[in-house]
């Protein structure tokens, strides 16, 4: 039981962003997506949520074709996700941030469990054991907005999880975040992993993306360059030429930058590094 990619490419207009990419990822185990920015990263997460349509080939979830399924269907399956930049409702409170999880026909992209509509007692529940398990009881009522940074991004991850979804995809969990919050990230991730649910993470953070994942599939323009075990992945030639030699460096300024807030993470693209 799984989530393949088989030979998907996706195209914008004369720009291949993804060519005849096949990947499996089977429940019980933490996957990493990497590479150079513009490899395509976001491209594959935003396809298998149904953000993006595929130009070829065949996304599944199991027995259902999810590529030739609307957004709100495929989060209905059971595919949940969270953003690069943060998508919490500001003026909502951080209850109100998890509740809305469950009603996917209002709010396309969110989700509800397996068309099975829950009750609002069963609902709540859930969400107070989210709450709990994520460390946010203690603001539940506050404005998400009003919550500092690294906790916002907590939210935006228990957002993802409070459904119980088989398959969660995280877009750059630590962007943004400082080395302490960062930490903490890679636990909090780490302690999700469950035999019944797949978490696959884009992330240009190596020291999160090593310590935490079982495969690692490395990306370079828009092809797999590579996929293994962190150890294999760290000493692959081609890997470290494409790509790890930049991210030490970029290591070294996203650690001289530390805990500076940015829309995106602190990412380097031809040489440049964006705030
Ligand atoms: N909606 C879009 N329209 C046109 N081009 C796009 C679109 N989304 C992505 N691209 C292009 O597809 C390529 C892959 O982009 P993508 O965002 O998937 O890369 P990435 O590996 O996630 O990069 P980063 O690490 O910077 O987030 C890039 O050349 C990008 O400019």
């Amino acid at each position: 039981m799984a989530l393949t990619l088989e030979h998907v490419s996706k195209r914008f207009g004369s720009l291949v962003a993804i060519k005849d990419l096949s990947l499996t990822f089977e429940r019980g185990a933490i996957y990493s997506i990497i590479g150079p920015n513009g490899a395509g990263k976001s491209t594959v997460v935003n396809m298998v949520a149904g953000s993006y349509t595929v130009t070829s080939g065949v996304i599944r979830l199991d027995a259902h074709v999810v590529s030739s399924l609307a957004k709100h269907q495929i989060a209905r399956l059971g595919i949940s996700r969270t953003y690069q930049n943060l998508r919490l409702f500001d003026g909502m409170s951080v209850l109100e941030n998890l509740e809305v999880c469950f009603f996917t026909d209002s709010l396309p992209g969110l989700f509800r469990r397996g068309g099975h509509r829950m009750t609002k007692v069963e609902r709540l529940k859930r969400c107070h054991a989210c709450l709990h398990d994520f460390n946010l009881a203690d603001v539940a009522e506050n404005l998400a907005g009003d919550l500092p940074y690294g906790r916002q991004k907590v939210l935006e991850l228990a957002r993802a999880f409070v459904t119980d979804a088989p398959v969660v995809l995280l877009d750059e969990p630590a962007a943004g975040l400082n080395h302490t919050e960062t930490k903490e990230m890679a636990r909090r991730i780490a302690s999700l992993k469950r035999s019944d649910r797949a978490i696959i993470l884009v992330e240009h953070d190596m020291d999160l993306v090593m310590s935490i994942s079982d495969r690692v599939d490395v990306l370079n323009h828009g092809e797999l360059l590579y996929s293994g075990s962190p150890d294999a992945v760290r000493r692959n030639e081609k890997v470290q030429e494409a790509y790890l030699g930049t991210a030490a460096e970029l290591d070294i300024v996203r650690k001289l930058t530390e805990g500076r807030r940015t829309s995106g993470g602190i990412r380097a693209h031809a040489g440049v590094v964006r705030h």
